[in-house]
């Protein structure tokens, strides 16, 4: 495959004038994607862009920019098909499921123009002389930041209510989905979105590290691992008016506790830990289960029905549950996380197996009640760790003995049970009798600890994606009626 013009710069598609990097699909290997990176040149270009397409952007009336927005939703809708097919080839995920993921890029753009008005509308409120307006304004430039494993609808998740709130964006994706990040940036073209509004720079650690640290943005919108959150925290600090906001990982833990039917619990558990072959921020990496028989019953059915679940490509005609995880890497990497927990004591109860040379993993369910020295790293793959408890809180506490705090869910009959439980929890997203992946977009999402810095996304990504500008206003300017002690004025 030959190199190709991937970066998206001032309206313009460009040849990268850095190394040459590429994207396979991870359940065999075929190149899909090539291209050379952006340099730290080009990314100033594209710096340079966004900030002269500011000016007139943000300067639009609301109801124009939703206008072109709305666009690309049409041509996100037209083009669903072909968006499910490129995610799905390059990041592994069967087509039912990469489906839902660019239904919910469309459904992204309604509820980012209903959070807009909610979170960040205009409010009037009467004072004593004159009025107190508040209002919002746009950052300017802001970069965006996007992880693999949805490559399509979490970056969207930043991009349409930065755009919406009159920011210009410079969006660097995931280097191991750059084919994804191209396909929707020319449907962003094809909206008609002025030139510099958006733009792609493409490439690996390097050009990530060129955007982040690169003076000339406002502020920056990151989903990834906690891993790399951490390094722009630190690079962020001592630069307090920009906005950071940090999506990133979880260590969640999910509670059983008297549940009538167990074949149900079983359903949430495997939707919890399995789907999206573990590679969700939100899934479940610890369960914990009651000591005794009911325990014993959901365990032996989760074991087999973890067994059954079907793995395959992501367009066999008989749909898998799990496809490919995004590398041969990251299979392999699960494969040495199963083996650090059994050589801290853990005891596999149903292996994790790779199939060497490929993404394709089995999910696996290692028992870590004995474990002393649990690591708090987050696994991200189909591995689910088992707890045993016989006292609810003390679950509670192990389930929180983590540095993270995205989500947590119980899976339990008793509303008494949940609301202690809710008191709690220690995360951002507390389930009850629902599996703890598949958030809405319409409630905030982010989390604690490790997770994030308290700039939820979803409904609330309007929050960071403008500042708020209070002003105390009256038509004329006008004497007062009575002046402040010790004036005169003649
Ligand atoms: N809380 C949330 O909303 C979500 C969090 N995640 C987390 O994302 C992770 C998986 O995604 P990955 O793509 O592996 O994350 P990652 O942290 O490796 O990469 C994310 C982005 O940061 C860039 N990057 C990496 N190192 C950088 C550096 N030193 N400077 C600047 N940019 C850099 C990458 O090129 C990529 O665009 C998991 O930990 C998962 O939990 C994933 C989805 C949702
Ligand atoms: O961002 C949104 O609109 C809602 C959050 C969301 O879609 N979360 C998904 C995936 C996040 C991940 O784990 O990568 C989920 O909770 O399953």
């Amino acid at each position: 495959m030959t190199t190709h013009a991937a970066q998206f710069i001032n309206g313009e598609w460009r040849l990268g004038e850095g190394a040459v990097f590429a994207s396979v699909n991870p359940a065999n290997n075929e190149e899909i994607w090539r291209a050379n990176a952006a340099t730290a040149e080009q990314v100033d270009s594209a710096v340079k862009a966004a900030r002269e397409a500011f000016y007139s952007w943000g300067e639009l009336a609301f109801e124009e920019r939703l206008t072109v927005v709305k666009r690309f939703a049409e041509l996100l809708k037209e083009n669903s098909e072909a968006l499910a097919v490129a995610i799905a080839q390059e990041t592994g995920k069967p087509l039912w499921e990469t489906r839902t993921e660019a239904g919910a890029m469309v459904g992204k753009i309604a509820i980012s123009e209903k959070a807009y008005h909610e979170r960040t509308g205009v409010v009037e409120n009467p004072m004593p002389v004159g009025r107190a307006v508040i209002r919002h304004k746009a950052h300017g430039v802001v970069a965006v930041f996007g992880p693999y494993n949805f490559p399509g609808h979490l970056p969207n998740g930043h991009i349409v209510p930065a755009l919406l709130a009159g920011n210009t964006v410079i969006f660097k994706p995931s280097e191991l989905t750059p084919y994804v990040a191209e396909l929707t940036l020319k449907l962003w073209e094809q909206a008609g979105l002025p030139k510099g509004v958006i733009n792609l720079v493409q490439g690996e650690v390097e050009t990530g590290k060129a955007l982040a640290s690169h003076k000339g943005i406002d502020g920056l919108f990151f989903t990834g691992s906690s891993r790399t959150g951490h390094l722009l925290h630190e690079q962020y600090a001592g630069q307090p008016g920009k906005i950071l906001a940090l999506e990133m990982g979880g260590n969640n833990p999910l509670i059983v506790k008297d549940v009538a039917d167990t074949k149900a619990a079983v359903h949430d558990i495997i939707q919890s830990a399995f789907i999206s072959s573990g590679q969700r921020c939100t899934c479940a990496r610890k369960l914990f289960l009651p000591e005794g028989e009911q325990g014993d019953v959901i365990l032996a059915q989760l074991l087999k029905a973890t067994k059954a679940i079907k793995i395959g490509n992501y367009d066999a005609e008989d749909q898998p549950f799990m496809g490919s995880m995004i590398s041969n890497n990251a299979a392999a990497g699960m494969v040495a996380a199963q083996q650090q927990l059994v050589e801290l004591g853990g005891e596999i109860l149903l292996e994790l197996t790779h199939t060497e040379g490929t993404g394709f993993v089995t999910p696996g369910i290692i028992e870590c009640t004995k474990v002393t020295d649990f690591p708090d790293d987050e696994h991200f793959g189909p591995l689910l760790k088992v707890f045993r408890y016989s006292d609810f809180d003390a679950a509670i506490e192990k389930a929180n003995d983590t540095s993270f705090g995205l989500s947590a869910g119980l899976l339990g009959d008793n509303q008494a049970d949940y609301e202690h439980f809710l008191r709690r929890s220690r995360a951002g997203i507390v389930n009850w009798n629902r599996p703890i992946t598949g958030a809405s977009s319409a409630a905030p999402f982010g989390g604690i600890g490790a997770s994030g810095n308290h700039r939820a996304s979803a409904y609330y990504a309007a929050d960071y994606c403008a500042y708020p500008v209070a002003s105390v206003e009256l038509d004329k300017v006008t004497l007062p009626g009575t002046l402040s002690p010790g004036l005169t004025i003649e």
